[in-house]
């Protein structure tokens, strides 16, 4: 069972649509990430936070996958999508043993790495995490911009989707939430629950901008294998 929260707005990307609906190669972002949930074949139902406006849209848009794909309205904050998301699928698949949470946004992570997140969950852990290491020098600085450290990078990783939990868990983080988290492994964390990773991939990029959108379109349309770019 995967859970794609889609119903961000796209400011960013700067399309003046919502983004899960911006074309790339002729097809909605959306639809890309929902059927390479679908393909991987360890994904058997989805359930897609939309935005609130164009919930019909998104159900068109993703008719043509022929599967267990349910559309509810998004909330203002990822973590509201995400619950919306989360009740909807305790009514589609109560007998699901792994819940992934995957942004609409990074629409081609590899099925290796779906598959990596569902096999280590599988294995016995509560929450798993695609993570991949800094390559950038990271500095902290003070509120003028003035750098006051250099932080050591080797422990530092950089996090992607999908994330993969035990329904109870995630059931559990959500329930304890306060304030919203960047990402549903942070309420984790907050429950006091270990959080193990596996390793991500680049092509799982979280399209943000126009810039990481004309990546992305150059990389599918080399269609360059993806153990080139782990
Ligand atoms: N209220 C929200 C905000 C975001 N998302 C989803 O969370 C993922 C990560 O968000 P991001 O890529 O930052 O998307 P946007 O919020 O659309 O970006 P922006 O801030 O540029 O508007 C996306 O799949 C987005 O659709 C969501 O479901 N509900
Ligand atoms: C969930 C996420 O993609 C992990 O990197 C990321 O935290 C989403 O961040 P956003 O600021 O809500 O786009």
């Amino acid at each position: 069972m995967a859970l794609v929260p889609a119903a961000g707005r796209g400011e960013r990307l700067g399309f003046g649509m919502p983004k899960a609906l911006v074309p790339v190669l002729g097809e909605p972002l959306l639809l890309h990430a929902v059927r390479g949930l679908l393909d991987s074949g360890w994904v058997n139902h989805v359930v897609v936070a939309a935005p609130s406006g164009a919930v019909e849209d998104v159900d068109a848009a993703l008719g043509s996958t022929g599967a267990s794909v349910h559309v509810v309205p998004g909330g203002a904050q990822r973590t509201d999508s995400v619950r919306r998301a989360l009740t909807e699928s305790g009514r589609v698949a109560p007998e699901a043993d792994v819940v992934l949470v995957h942004d609409a946004a990074r629409a081609f992570t590899p099925a290796s790495v779906i598959r990596a997140v569902v096999r280590a969950v599988r294995s016995g852990a509560d929450a798993v995490v695609p993570v991949l290491p800094v390559a950038d020098t990271v500095k902290q600085v003070d509120p003028e911009g003035r750098v006051t450290t250099t932080v050591d990078r080797s422990r530092l990783r950089t996090v992607q989707t999908p994330q993969g939990f035990t329904p109870e868990t995630l059931r559990a983080a959500y329930a304890a939430a306060g304030d919203a988290a960047t990402d549903d492994a942070g309420l984790v964390e907050r429950i006091g629950r270990q959080v193990d990773t596996v390793p991500g991939h680049s092509h799982a990029l979280k399209i943000t901008t126009a810039f990481d959108l004309a990546i992305a379109e150059s990389v599918l349309a080399a269609s360059v294998p993806e153990s080139e770019h782990s």
